[in-house]
């Protein structure tokens, strides 16, 4: 079954949630991204042409469907977004700015919806704002604790030197949580979740839209993308459980995102392992190889600051060499660890 990730967008009132949500939505391109927020007021509707509204869900020309929704009917927006007629590749829910993200974390890990899965917790922050934020917020501590993603936003407002202490402070408090500077929210969508691979993505030329646009600030304004670094690997060989393990536990700061599928070989050869690292979040779900499908390795590493060519000797080292090298017994315990415990996840559909 396919499921979906849920990422919960949080942080204080004005941090700039919406101006990030409206900018995940613009750079959607083919991803169909579902939102649940509190009101509809702030979403830019307009610049997407609607393309229909049902009761309070409005479903948006890019394909991108929007709902308004308090805490109490969370279930049952998320079971509409997640019929597979919606066809969206990942929800987020903008949590209200008072909202303590921890509940709505524990609701969607609870939710009995088996096609819903945790995506992690991003937490926006105001960087010219955080003393203040802090001093008069003490629970700001606690919410960048649990955070996966911490992004500290409108780094525009304050001077590099600032900037940068903001950021120290911001990383300490949020233990392992990937922190990157944005301004206007413009950071990179697959730092939350997958962009669907969509094959009506490129056919030739078209019209200059919203997305071109960001792209092409983005030249012009630094904006946070030209520092990030993407690793590509893949390996006809099995990955060894315990190396890729060890290598996972100890990735390196700066190592935000990883993406792709691992082939276990024999330590379980019916299933691939698709794998979803945001920051210091990281899951495996095992599914069934598809009929026909090559078995490889494959994966996407997304950093800033980290070394490409040291990230991928690292994940050469985990390649089970020949027959000598083979996984010991219980080498997937530690994979395992991190799959989601959901029993119906272990066995394939049918
Ligand atoms: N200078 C500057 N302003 C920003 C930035 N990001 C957002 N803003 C502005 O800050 C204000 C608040 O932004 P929102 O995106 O509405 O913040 P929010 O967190 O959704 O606010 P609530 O919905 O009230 O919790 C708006 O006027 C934005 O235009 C930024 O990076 N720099």
């Amino acid at each position: 079954m396919q499921q979906i990730p849920v990422v919960v967008l949080s942080g204080f009132l004005g941090s700039g949630k919406t101006t990030l949500l409206n900018h995940l939505l613009r750079s959607a391109r083919g991803t169909r991204i579902g939102v649940m927020v509190n009101d509809f007021g702030s979403i830019e509707i307009d610049a997407m042409t609607v393309a229909g509204q049902v009761g309070s869900t409005v479903s948006l020309g890019n394909g991108c469907l929007c709902c308004a929704v308090d805490a109490s009917e969370l279930d049952t927006y998320l079971e509409t977004l997640t019929r597979p007629s919606s066809r969206l590749d990942v929800i987020v829910i903008e949590a209200s700015g008072l909202a303590e993200p921890r509940e709505l974390v524990r609701m969607i890990l609870a939710s009995d919806n088996e096609r819903v899965v945790y995506g992690g917790l991003v937490q926006v922050v105001d960087a010219a704002e955080f003393d203040t934020t802090r001093a008069r917020h003490p629970e700001t501590d606690r919410h960048l604790a649990i955070a996966d993603l911490v992004v500290v936003n409108k780094a525009d407002r304050v001077d590099p030197d600032e900037l940068r202490r903001v950021h120290t402070a911001v990383a300490e408090l949020a233990d392992r949580a990937a922190v990157i500077d944005a301004a206007y929210g413009r950071v990179d969508p697959e730092l939350l979740f997958d962009r669907a691979a969509r094959s009506d993505d490129d056919r030739g030329p078209r019209q200059l839209t919203f997305e071109d646009l960001d792209d092409l600030y983005a030249v012009e304004d630094h904006h946070p993308h030209a520092a990030y670094e993407t690793v590509s690997f893949t390996a006809a060989e099995p990955m060894h459980p315990r190396r890729l393990l060890d290598f996972l536990d100890s990735r390196p700061e700066g190592l935000y995102r990883i993406k792709g599928f691992v082939d276990f070989g024999d330590a379980d050869p019916a299933n691939r392992y698709g794998v979803h690292a945001v920051g210091r979040f990281l899951r495996f779900y095992p599914e069934p190889w598809p009929r026909g499908e090559q078995r490889l390795t494959q994966l996407v590493l997304i950093g800033s600051g980290t070394d490409g060519e040291a990230l991928h000797k690292a994940l050469d080292g985990c390649r089970v060499t020949g027959p000598q090298d083979a996984p010991e017994e219980h080498s997937m315990w530690g994979v395992l660890r991190y799959v989601p415990e959901r029993p119906e996840q272990e066995q394939p559909e049918g």
